[in-house]
């Protein structure tokens, strides 16, 4: 049996798969944590990388490997190939203003103009997710790092350059053996989906100089082999999360996933790129050679956790006091912006609870509240997505927050649609490893794998209320007191 493995690098965890490269059965998993925070040195994903490697039992006997990750995380190099700073991960919002002068300076001044110029330009508006804006941060910020930035990478291309070998010390022959892929190339605000090629005017316009970026490999194109591994499994391109959990779903066009993570994701292949002007979807690359538009919040799975702690639950308790509670929580409304948001873009709001009255003061609207209120964010994207020309025939919800009975039982009447929950699994890592056996194939074509997983689908009557009243109170969301 070929075996491959596939990684996933996220932002709470490292995870590995094992498959048989011709069925993709799986063989062994492993896993790992990741610190919290915004800002976190790149040597953690490394190290949790090997940690899930030995989880999963090692991969000495894996042919070919490719990591996805996270998107957007600035991982800075100097001219040696060492980190200069801890990586601002994609969730970390310091960068706001940075996206506020860039879209500025590229529309002269004309806030409306600059964004749609961003968008044309590289598929997206620029917000304080996307690398461009924590270069300009840097620049601005830390202008003696800034000025030793020899080479930029993300999570992912930094991982499979530190399977190749390459790491502090290795020098310019090292930062030029950076690779990276379409996907995760198209998340960084200066690569556009509509010329497949890097704009590095617009970095240099960001950081104030030029610097080596990742060569981007096609869909199934082999890079170097890892130094870890009896066998030397020749890397994969890798690929960002989300354009990783698409492959490993095997989306098509018609279905949107749904991915609650830390981030909340909605998703779609699509034939053409897109340029939304309004910043609620961000035109990004997918890992076959297509494209995967995407609308993307600051808050998912987080807010069903700090629900539970402030109800003193946990996941299962907070999933049966929330249906428990009817539909609409009786007019209790929480808007989930507690880390700030990003769709729709107001990296300073905060979270709150709207609507309070004797009667809906009790754990279970509260914790009702809290699942409508994230799911209500995801719904607003999913009709951004159909702005879009996006088809929606199919939705299927994934990540850690799909394990919640309430979600998947509430999901449906919120976003008006079935909702399909595939198998318990890890698709970001899964797309990986299927993007490995594509690289060891050959083939013009993924591989299409026959161990596919089964879907569990959930119904519910469309519940327009829930919706009608986060929309009445979401734009009342006050900012962080100074
Ligand atoms: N049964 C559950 N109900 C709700 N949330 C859950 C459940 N199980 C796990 N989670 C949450 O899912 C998140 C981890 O999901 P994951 O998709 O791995 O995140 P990420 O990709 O951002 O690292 C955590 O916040 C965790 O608390
Ligand atoms: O920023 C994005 C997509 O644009 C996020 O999807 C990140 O890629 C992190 O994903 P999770 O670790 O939360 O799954």
């Amino acid at each position: 049996m070929t075996l491959v493995a596939g990684v996933d690098s996220s932002t709470q965890s490292c995870k590995v798969v094992i498959r048989d490269a011709a069925t993709g059965a799986l063989v062994r998993s492993g896993r790992a944590s990741h610190p919290d925070g915004t800002e976190v040195s790149p040597d953690h994903w490394w190290d949790a990388l090997q940690a899930a490697i030995a989880d999963a039992g090692g991969i000495d006997d894996v042919e070919a490997i490719a990591v996805g990750g996270q998107q957007h995380g600035m991982v800075a190099l100097d001219a040696d190939g060492a980190v200069i700073r801890d990586a601002l991960l994609w969730n970390d919002t310091r960068s706001a203003p940075a996206a506020t002068d860039l879209i500025a300076e590229l529309g002269d001044g004309d806030p409306v103009a600059g964004a749609q110029a961003w968008a044309d330009a590289i598929g997206s508006v620029p917000v304080a997710s996307l690398t461009v804006t924590k270069l300009r941060w840097l620049r601005d910020a830390e202008p003696e790092n800034a000025a030793r930035v020899a080479a930029v990478a993300l999570p992912h291309d930094w991982l499979s350059w530190r399977l190749a070998g390459h790491g502090p010390g290795s020098g310019a022959a090292g930062l030029a053996a950076l690779r990276t892929d379409r996907s995760d190339a198209s998340g960084t605000g200066y690569w556009s989906p509509v010329t497949d090629d890097y704009r590095t005017d617009l970095l240099e316009l960001a950081l104030g100089h030029s610097a080596v970026l990742p060569r981007v490999l096609g869909p199934h194109e082999a890079g170097e082999r890892s130094v870890i591994g009896a066998l030397h499994p020749v890397i994969g391109p890798g690929a960002g999360d989300n354009a990783a959990a698409a492959l490993g779903l095997g989306l098509v066009p018609g279905d949107v996933a749904i991915s609650l993570g830390t981030s909340g994701v909605v998703s779609a292949i699509a034939a053409a790129p897109t340029a939304d002007g309004s910043g609620m979807v961000t035109g990004f690359a997918d890992a076959t050679g297509a494209f995967l538009p995407l609308a993307c919040t600051l808050n998912a799975s987080r807010v069903l956790d700090a629900t539970a702690r402030m109800l003193g639950t946990d996941h299962p308790g907070l999933s049966a006091l929330a249906l428990s509670a009817p539909a609409g929580a009786d007019g209790l409304v929480l808007v989930p912006y507690l880390e700030g948001e990003r769709t729709p873009n107001r990296p300073d709001a905060t979270g709150a609870l709207h609507g309070l009255r004797l009667g809906n003061t009790t754990p279970a609207h509260v914790a009702r509240a809290a699942v409508e209120g994230m799911l209500c964010g995801l719904a607003d994207g999913l009709d951004a997505l159909r702005t879009q020309g996006v088809q929606v025939n199919r939705v299927l919800l994934i990540g850690g927050g799909a394990q919640s009975q309430a979600v998947r039982h509430v999901a449906p009447s919120v976003l008006g649609i079935d909702v399909s929950v595939p198998t318990p699994g890890e698709y970001v890592a899964d797309g990986a490893a299927r993007q490995a056996a594509w690289v060891l194939s050959g083939a013009e074509d993924a591989p299409a794998w026959t161990a596919a997983s089964t879907a569990e689908v959930f119904s519910a009557p469309a519940a327009p209320h829930v919706r009608r009243q986060y929309a009445a109170v979401r734009e009342l969301t006050g900012v962080r007191p100074a």
